[in-house]
């Protein structure tokens, strides 16, 4: 079954409490909606239900591609009611482009939700961090010290570890019985959490089975549509959702787990010898300067941003990369030729980084990869901190602003006809290039302007690493053939695969 008529449960959740808050509003006069601007010329958007605005259009499909089909009838820049929130949808190119560039700055706040304000109970790091002073001083330090090509630079002995554990983990499946399948979305998603972890903290944690569980439950709960985000006027929305008692579980966790990571962290210190500093150090470090120290509450949630930020998105990558090259067997033995060439001609028997630049037409899988999936398909909600005219209409202050960058990334007026197929030659092809790095706004998988992401060098360089180890070493077969792998989404703040990945591995390189 295609993800586009899927029913998706949560929605009807929303959908059949909005229904009960509707009635309940008719015989409570009190419960108000929140009044948004009076915009004198709103976008254009689908009609609109009392109460409940346009949530009925995304009932049955996940909101990026219920929202894609709405633009395509409503237009690039298109204004939704999701309860009492204004939401305004950017769907283009030129639109994206309006919202991330010539109004960045109007634009480059997060809005204050239920869900992000509980998500930011324990301490105030990037991710959710509205515009503003902390913001700045946080992402400053993301940009130049934690996530510096430099400090990922120096990670790179961990990276090529964690990858040298999921050729061992992939081969001990493959080789313990004949025709058991790898679960490939597990051992990727614990690959990529191991090596953010180990550039976090310098080594593994022992809650790593907890911190993967929490950080599963995190990219489901943080979609931002809980029903008090959507009516946060109503104390009925709050006492009804359980969306917003499972926010308050999965932080509470997370909590529990950074503190451990950091108390540990503090009594591994006091023994240290001069190794290279990671993430928690460079924090720690801070927590005592001179002129303007960092809170526990700020190193405890940044280092949960970072987790959270850097683990979902590089594993939704590698598992959409890996489905895809099961579809398309000739891209899949491009790739294989490809590394296994490079590697007999550099003299290795296992993939060490020194190969990836060398490995151009990898790079295209994942640049196509990226645009097919993007792994945060709305991008992490923006709000309008200002009244701000794009394309011609008025954008009301504190509408939440959502560009559609897996829309964007499939828009045949920018991609053609073929826009829908996985094709890697496509960026051969293209003049002028395209890419990923903030200015092509026709590919946006990882944001552009003041809040794109401060993680791209570390999560593409984790991602290369891994899919050609992957390549590399082992022969890949889907069990119902290349024709036989279900594509469906799952919904949350990543739009990863709804189903496990399970793959036949035989081994070509031993390990
Ligand atoms: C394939 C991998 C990744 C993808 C596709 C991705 C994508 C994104 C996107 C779309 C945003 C929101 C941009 C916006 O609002 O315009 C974002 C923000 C962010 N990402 Fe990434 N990301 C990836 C890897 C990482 C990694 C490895 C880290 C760190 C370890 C990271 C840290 C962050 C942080 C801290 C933010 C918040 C920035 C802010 O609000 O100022 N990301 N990312």
């Amino acid at each position: 079954m295609s993800s586009s008529t899927t029913i998706n449960v949560p929605y009807c959740a929303v959908f059949l409490a909005a229904v009960s808050i509707l009635l309940l509003r008719l015989l409570l006069p009190r419960l108000r909606p929140r009044k948004h601007g009076g915009a004198m010329n709103p976008p254009p958007g689908p009609w609109q239900l009392p109460v409940i605005g346009s949530l009925h259009h995304l009932v049955g499909a996940l909101p990026h591609r219920a929202m894609r089909d709405l633009a395509l009838r409503h237009g690039p820049l298109m204004l939704l009611r999701m309860g009492e929130l204004p939401v305004v949808v950017a769907s283009s190119a030129a639109a994206a482009r309006e919202v991330l560039k010539t109004h960045d700055a109007a634009f480059a706040t997060r809005p204050r939700t239920d869900t992000f304000h509980t998500m930011t109970r324990d301490g105030l790091g990037i991710l959710f961090a509205p515009h503003g002073d902390h913001w700045r001083r946080v992402r400053k330090l993301c940009v130049t010290e934690l996530l510096s090509p430099r400090r990922v630079r120096s990670f790179r002995g961990s990276r090529e570890a964690e990858a040298d554990s999921l050729v061992a983990s992939v081969a001990s499946v493959a080789s313990a019985s004949q025709g058991k399948a790898v679960n490939v979305s597990y051992l990727v998603s614990t690959y990529v959490t191991d090596a953010v972890v180990r550039a976090v903290v310098g080594g593994r944690i022992g809650d790593r089975e907890a911190l993967l569980a929490s950080l599963d439950e995190g990219a489901k709960v943080a979609a931002g549509f809980s029903l008090p985000d959507l009516f946060p006027s109503s104390r009925l929305a709050r006492a009804l959702s359980g969306t917003a008692r499972r926010v308050e579980d999965v932080v509470g966790e997370l909590s529990r787990i950074m503190d451990a990571v950091i108390e540990d962290k503090r009594a591994r210190r006091s023994g240290a010898g001069d190794e290279e500093e990671d993430i928690l150090d460079v924090l720690l470090r801070f927590q005592h300067a001179d002129d303007a120290p960092l809170d526990i509450g700020t190193i405890r949630a940044v280092i949960r941003d970072l987790f959270g930020a850097g683990s979902e998105t590089s594993a939704t990558t590698l598992q959409w990369a890996m489905s895809e090259l099961m579809r398309n067997p000739a891209a899949l033995r491009r790739a294989q030729a490809e590394v296994r060439g490079v590697l007999v001609g550099l003299g290795q028997s296992r993939v060490r980084e020194e190969a990836l630049p060398e490995l151009s037409y990898l790079q295209l899988v994942i640049k196509e990869t990226l645009r097919l999936h993007a792994p945060v398909p709305l991008l992490i909600p923006r709000e309008c901190r200002e009244p701000c005219r794009v394309m011609g209409y008025d954008v009301p202050q504190g509408a939440m602003v959502l560009v559609n960058a897996w829309a964007i990334g499939r828009d045949a007026a920018s991609w053609g006809a073929d826009a829908e197929e996985f094709r890697p030659e496509r960026f051969e092809d293209a003049t002028p290039a395209v890419d990923f790095r903030g200015s092509d706004y026709e590919f946006l998988p990882f944001g552009a302007g003041r809040r794109m992401c401060p993680g791209m060098t570390f999560g593409v360089i984790v991602t290369e690493l891994a899919l050609a180890s992957l390549l590399f070493h082992f022969d890949w077969e889907h069990p119902g053939g290349a024709g036989g792998l279900d594509m469906e989404e799952a919904l949350g703040i990543t739009a990863r695969r709804k189903n496990d990945l399970l793959l036949h591995a035989t081994v070509h390189a031993p390990y």
